[in-house]
């Protein structure tokens, strides 16, 4: 059955004199006022920012992972590192719909239809000069002082020791101060403006919060030309005059920790028993002010017996992945939930778009480089892969200098 086209809701005249990055802040305006979960999110190299409105908080709630095939549901996803209570995964329907490319129109799909006077009742209204960002009921989580995270460290390498697991991601939260006026969609496109090939976000929901970030990994693709991609991507260090993508050299440490993240991606492809891959690289990628080691896997859907449930399937085994988590999953997850001693909530959950620029076509990124925004403070995370050889020191400047990513927008 084809699906209802969506309807287009022309601006009012009260909007006729905003151009569009003015019109998406308006219907931004709109959707907090009334209480109802949104997403902006500018994909790696677009031009435009694209946002969804989705028409209730309980249209949202989801129980699983969103499924990556072209009949599934239209919306963005917005999944914790582990499910809970406070933060729990969404999947915000994409009920309206406004992209800048096409300034004319906000798109209102068939589910949303009885918000129509509503939505044509908020456009007319002027934008208001502050917006009422959601933030969350819970109280800040614990951040680490340097002492702890170096405990946590040392902890971590012992297990690595013990043999209890093969390598753990651990991380920890920051708190800093918001900067006066501090306005969350102008840094949305600060952030949209410095990494043209970050995967960056800003999504709000009522009793959940308001989280910004820059990702440079992506989790799970199905591209319109029917591919399945996603990487392996591990290992740090700044990016200087000396060490540019061309020249950067890894120390054994950092391209065996990379190795193993590759080869989780790999074992999950065997637990599907899918041989046809292309795998490129390792090579150094740019992500801001850091390098990477990532490794690219590709999957023709043409070619392997299941190709509308490979990435859905992909999906659920590889979240979350031991890029942030560890190996073994379950091993290093459990050492995470001892010894850490916060809850991660978003970070290093996933978050994008699923079948919204068109059914079949999805990107999903680790919520990694990413702040919670709260009443008078922005929370900060950030993680760093152990083995055995980490120096806890290291690890320490490490968080530091991923941190520094969505710091620059706070002043
Ligand atoms: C965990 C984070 O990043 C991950 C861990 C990396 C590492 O251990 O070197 C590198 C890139 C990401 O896969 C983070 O940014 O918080």
């Amino acid at each position: 059955m084809p699906t209802p086209e969506p309807r287009l809701l022309p601006w009012p005249a009260a909007a006729a004199g905003l151009d569009a990055p003015a019109r998406l802040r308006h219907l931004v305006a709109g959707a907090l006022r009334t209480g109802r979960p949104l997403a902006a999110w500018r994909e790696p190299g677009a031009a435009h920012p694209q946002l969804l409105v989705a028409r209730s908080l309980e249209a949202a709630y989801t129980g699983l992972p969103p499924a990556l095939d072209a009949g599934a549901p239209a919306g963005f996803a917005f999944f914790p590192f582990r499910d809970s209570d406070h933060y729990p995964a969404l999947f915000l329907p994409a009920d309206v719909r406004y992209d800048p490319a096409r300034p004319d129109a906000v798109a209102v799909a068939p589910a949303a239809r009885e918000l129509l006077p509503n939505i044509a009742a908020w456009l007319a209204l002027p934008t208001p000069a502050e917006l009422a960002w959601h933030h969350s009921p819970q109280p800040a989580p614990h951040a680490a002082t340097e002492a702890e995270y170096t405990r946590l460290v040392r902890r971590g390498v012992a297990a690595i020791e013990a043999k209890e697991v093969l390598k753990v991601v651990s991380s920890r939260a920051a708190r800093r101060p918001l900067p006066p006026g501090f306005d969350p969609l102008a840094a949305f496109d600060l952030l949209g403006a410095k990494y043209p090939q970050a995967f960056v976000s800003l999504v709000s929901v009522p009793g959940v919060g308001t989280w910004l970030g820059a990702t440079p990994e992506v989790l799970a693709e199905v591209t319109a030309d029917g591919h399945f991609r996603t990487v392996a991507l591990a290992a740090t260090q700044p990016a200087t005059a000396a060490a540019s993508p061309q020249t950067a050299i890894w120390r054994q440490k950092e391209i065996e920790e990379q190795a193993l993240v590759a080869r989780y991606i790999v074992n999950c492809f065997k637990q599907l028993r899918l041989r046809e891959y292309h795998e490129t690289g390792p090579r150094t990628v740019v992500a801001g002010q850091l390098l990477h080691l990532r490794t690219d896997f590709e999957v023709d859907l043409r070619a392997v017996p299941s190709p509308a449930s490979l990435g859905t399937d992909m999906l659920r085994l590889l979240h979350p992945t031991s890029a942030v988590g560890g190996m073994p999953k379950g091993a290093a997850l459990e050492f995470l939930r001892r010894h850490e001693g916060y809850d991660r909530a978003y970070y290093s959950g996933f978050l994008g778009p699923v079948n919204v620029a068109a059914p079949g076509v999805a990107r999903l990124f680790v919520n990694l480089r990413c702040l919670q925004v709260r009443a008078h403070e922005a929370i900060l995370y950030a993680g760093t892969g152990l083995t055995v050889d980490s120096d806890p020191e290291r690890e320490w400047q490490e968080t530091e200098m991923k941190l520094q990513t969505v710091a620059a927008v706070l002043g």
